[in-house]
């Protein structure tokens, strides 16, 4: 029944419901009458009849102890009876697609008042729509699947390929061309790497960290290699299967074996005339357990070669228990004199090493947006927490030390922020094309429109829609800045996690409840340390990247 047609009551009324058998309270101006609810009460009925909480208005104590969310469930809101007169509901439910009025809770780009030059109209309006469905369609069943462990519905994959989100997480690119983003907001030429940081970052809202990866992110890395490297006939077969959510794809390179160290690879692949013969085994391959295809790392008798290999014979997969969730599917894969068409090799044979790399930055550059969408939820759960805990008879955010965990938390999440978006607007614009557009700057073609000095030619340049860096550029130009920059933010997630856990307190050590995000957190922040190449390693390339690009007169 909506609020406005239920039975309006009194304090007075309210009061006289106060003891076992007859119990009402008061949240938030709404009667709740939990007479016969008290003994499946999970916290016990004893707490419900205490003082100052029966027949009394125990908002307070029950946002202390409780989410919101608990109020919204079906089972609980029908225990509502009524209203108290006069008075108004303050915290409402969120509204599916909003944006969080908490400080720092969303991007500034997101923030009413700010502005950011990467940021345009059509991106707000992607954003709006991306998280709408994401909340609507998608959050419920990360929530069930985080918690049983099973792969992502084909349901909620058909809706998500109808829209077409499985081909826009492979980012900008002639695989979206022809089809219809997000029911026509966004065209395909205009989708760009901003638009692709925004579905990365709603992506990891849900505080399902296992899910994130279950949502089909093998096929996201996965997939390129083989419209990059592959022939025109395997992609014309495979990629529409994959992007239509009907074949599921992982990347196969890690074995228990090699991790980071790609060089060092057993699986082996020899040539048995029209066929590889593939034998070995792969580690911790996400989406595994439920792929159709595996993007694989092979060692030929010249050198490393990648190979498309389908599951059939000779292929099994078993599910690894990791410390997240198994709906990502983590396998361990075991290839036993497989056969596969040589038409499944993927680039030149031995150039397997330049297609892992220039592969590895897109996903690296993927896994630090989605690990700053779920830092970025960590930091609104703090805020909100330490705002609405009353400890000592005052919020939590009285105490000094609170508050500095806090700070640290805000200038964390806005570093890594600021970071990825400049990298972003690189992989967006090639460069060349920037300084052709200002070297030809001619006078001839200033003019003074509102009191502005433009030019034409910028603004033409301004307005075309911008030119996307391929793998290949992105390899040369931002391997050693994309591996900085998640070596940054996933240490700064896991001193996040580390300070959230401090905020919460026990909380933060149940998998329900307040702190259930923050626990989900803690527990798997340090995947973004590992996946798509260890922390430390990553921090060294980029040093050694540099070190490449040192002009040789350089002293000081
Ligand atoms: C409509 C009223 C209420 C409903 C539907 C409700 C429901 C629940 C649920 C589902 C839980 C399990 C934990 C969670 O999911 O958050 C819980 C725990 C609890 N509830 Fe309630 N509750 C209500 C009112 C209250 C009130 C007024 C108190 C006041 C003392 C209270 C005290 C507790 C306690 C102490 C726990 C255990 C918390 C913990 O383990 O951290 N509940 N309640």
């Amino acid at each position: 029944m909506p609020a406005q047609q239920k039975q309006q009551y009194t304090f007075e009324e309210v009061e006289k419901h106060n003891k076992e058998g007859d119990l009402w309270i008061v949240i938030d101006s709404k009667v709740y009458d939990l007479s016969r609810f008290a003994d499946l009460h999970p916290g016990g009925p004893n707490v419900l009849y205490a003082e100052g909480v029966a027949g009394k208005d125990a908002t307070d104590t029950f946002f202390g102890l409780h989410r919101h969310e608990v109020l919204l469930r079906p089972q609980y809101a029908r225990l509502q009876i009524g209203t108290i007169q006069g008075e108004e509901e303050m915290i409402k439910a969120p509204i599916p697609g909003s944006l969080s009025k908490v400080p720092y809770a969303e991007a500034t780009w997101l923030s009413d008042g700010y502005f950011s030059p990467y940021y345009t109209d059509n991106h707000r309006a992607f954003q709006q729509a991306i998280r709408k469905f994401f909340e609507e369609v998608v959050r419920p069943e990360a929530i069930k699947c985080e918690e049983n462990g099973k792969r992502i519905s084909q349901e909620v994959v058909d809706k998500m390929s109808d829209l077409n989100i499985i081909a826009m997480r492979l980012g900008p690119g002639k695989h979206l061309h022809g089809r219809t983003l997000l029911g026509g907001l966004v065209k395909p030429e205009e989708f760009d790497y901003f638009h692709e940081l925004i579905l990365n970052t709603e992506i990891s809202r849900f505080g399902t960290r296992g899910f994130s990866d279950g949502m089909l992110s093998g096929a996201t890395i996965g997939l390129p290699p083989v419209w990059n490297y592959g022939s025109p006939e395997l992609q014309a077969k495979v990629v529409p299967e994959v992007l239509s959510g009907k074949k599921y794809l992982a990347l196969a390179i890690t074995e228990a074996f090699a991790g980071s160290d790609v060089s060092g690879l057993q699986t082996t692949a020899v040539r048995d005339g029209d066929y590889w013969i593939v034998t070995g085994t792969k580690k911790w391959i996400t989406n595994g357990t439920f792929a159709d295809y595996f993007t694989t790392g092979c060692k030929t008798e010249k050198g490393l070669t990648v190979i498309l290999i389908e599951r059939g014979e000779g292929v099994s997969t078993k599910p690894i228990k990791t410390s997240y969730s198994a709906t990502a599917g983590t396998a361990y894969v075991t290839f036993d004199k497989v056969r596969v068409p040589i038409g499944n090799t993927l680039g030149a044979v031995g150039n397997g090493l330049s297609v892992i790399l220039s592969n590895f930055n897109h996903e690296r550059w993927m896994v630090t947006a989605m690990s700053v969408g779920a830092q970025r939820i960590i930091v609104e759960e703090c805020l909100k927490w330490a705002n609405q805990r009353i400890v000592f008879g005052k919020p939590l955010t009285s105490q000094a030390v609170i508050r500095n965990k806090l700070g640290k938390m805000i200038t964390r999440i806005e570093a890594c922020q600021n970071w990825l978006e400049i990298i972003t607007h690189q992989m967006n614009n090639v460069r060349e094309r920037i300084c052709t557009a200002h070297r030809y700057l001619r006078p001839s073609r200033f003019f003074i429109l509102n009191g502005d000095l433009l030019n034409i030619e910028y603004l033409i340049y301004c307005n075309t829609p911008s030119q996307q860096m391929t793998y290949n550029e992105m390899s040369s130009k931002l391997a050693g800045q994309i591996g900085l920059l998640k070596q940054f933010v996933s240490r700064c997630g896991r001193e996040t996690a580390e300070d959230a856990t401090q905020v919460f307190g026990g909380r933060a050590l149940t998998v329900t409840g307040m702190g259930k995000l923050v626990e989900n957190y803690h527990r798997t922040s340090g995947f973004d340390a590992i996946l798509a190449g260890a922390e430390d390693v990553l921090g060294d390339l980029g040093v050694r990247q540099a070190m490449k690009r040192m002009p040789k007169d350089a002293r000081l």
